[in-house]
């Protein structure tokens, strides 16, 4: 099940935007998914397991494209059955209400509901 959050807008930050604090975070990341942890309060990560690498390399394309139309881009490492997504705002160096968005999007491709 997704979260709301993949409903909101992709607005990414202004220059200039402090990072989010971790108590400014907590309430998106409580909004989405088990997968998705920060690290550093830098960056969101997660890993989505699959079948094998076709699989995983057909999820690696889904949220390309999805980064591109959105214009804001997560790290990605492509493995056999296995995508690692880092997710932050490269911009302002670190996290912003964007990311979390794009994260919620993710999840809501790899749950098959998007
Ligand atoms: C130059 C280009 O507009 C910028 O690099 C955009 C593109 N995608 C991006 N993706 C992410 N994650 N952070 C950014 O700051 C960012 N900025």
């Amino acid at each position: 099940m997704s979260s709301p959050l993949a409903d909101e807008p992709v607005e990414p930050a202004d220059e200039g935007t402090e990072p989010l604090t971790d108590d400014e975070y907590a309430e998106y990341l409580d909004a989405l998914g088990p997968a998705w942890e920060v690290v550093d309060d830098h960056h969101l990560e997660a890993t989505y397991e699959f079948d094998d690498f076709a699989d995983a390399l057909a999820f690696t394309n889904e949220i390309g494209e999805l980064a591109e139309e959105e214009w804001h881009h997560p790290d990605i490492h492509l493995s056999w059955g296995e995508v690692g997504v880092e997710m932050w705002s490269h911009d302002i160096g670190g996290l912003h209400e964007s990311d979390f968005v794009m994260a919620a999007r993710m999840d809501r491709i790899y749950d098959g509901d998007d």
